[in-house]
């Protein structure tokens, strides 16, 4: 089991502090939306550039044109790019496409996806990378969690790795870890927190001895 730490309400000096305090706690650095929109794609070549022995995803949650913006991603030096769950399958193939020729992977967020069990099995059936649930900003405002939906894909995805990302904390790490997934994505459950160097420890070791 791995450690994505997300990163998305910082620039990218702020960035790369965060990452300096916990780099030898992840495997994973993940340029989180706001930080794209904010900063582009600069932010996923400067931040590879900075710590070239971690992957660095992009969460670009791509919905249209899954080939370009793949692309463009890989040559920023993204290891993994998100592609919308709820996109069209072409969209969802063309990134698949693409990330071959580049040899980066695709992680599909089943974000705001109703039907998780069928949609998880057709996309599993796509050659997709990751498969993760995610209960985003909103859906934690409105205390929702991805939770259940974590058991449901652990239980259809034959092929793909499994994620969970949305409000993960030291005290429900736990739970998380116990249903299995490959993945585990932390975003202020790390970067919020006073001394971030220790909880990054914490949960790492947690999840290496999964
Ligand atoms: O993807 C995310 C969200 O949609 C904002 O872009 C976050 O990176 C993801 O939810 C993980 O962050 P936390 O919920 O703070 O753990």
């Amino acid at each position: 089991m791995e450690l994505q730490l997300a990163l998305d309400l910082v620039d990218i000096p702020g960035a790369k502090e965060i990452v300096n305090e916990v780099v030898e706690y992840i495997d994973i650095v993940e340029i989180g939306t706001p930080i794209v929109i904010n900063e582009g794609l600069r932010a996923v070549k400067e931040l590879k550039e900075a710590f070239p022995s971690l992957r660095v995803l992009a969460d670009l949650k791509i919905m249209d044109a899954g080939g370009y913006e793949v692309m463009k991603a890989s040559e920023a030096g993204a290891s993994i790019i998100t592609v919308l769950g709820v996109s069209d399958d072409s969209t969802i193939q063309g990134a698949v496409e693409e990330a071959k020729k580049q040899k980066t992977k695709v992680m599909v967020d089943m974000i705001n996806v109703k039907n998780i069990e069928e949609r998880a099995r057709e996309i599993d059936k796509m050659g997709v990378d990751y498969i993760c649930v995610h209960s985003g900003y909103d859906h934690q405002a409105a205390g929702i969690s991805s939770f259940d939906d974590l058991l449901t894909i652990k239980r259809v995805v034959k092929r793909a790795k499994t994620a969970i990302a949305g409000g993960i904390k030291l005290s429900t790490l736990p739970q998380v870890i116990a249903a299995g997934p490959d993945l585990v994505i932390v975003g202020g459950g790390i970067t919020s927190q006073e001394d971030k160097r220790a909880v990054a420890s914490e949960m790492k070791q947690l999840v290496s001895q999964a």
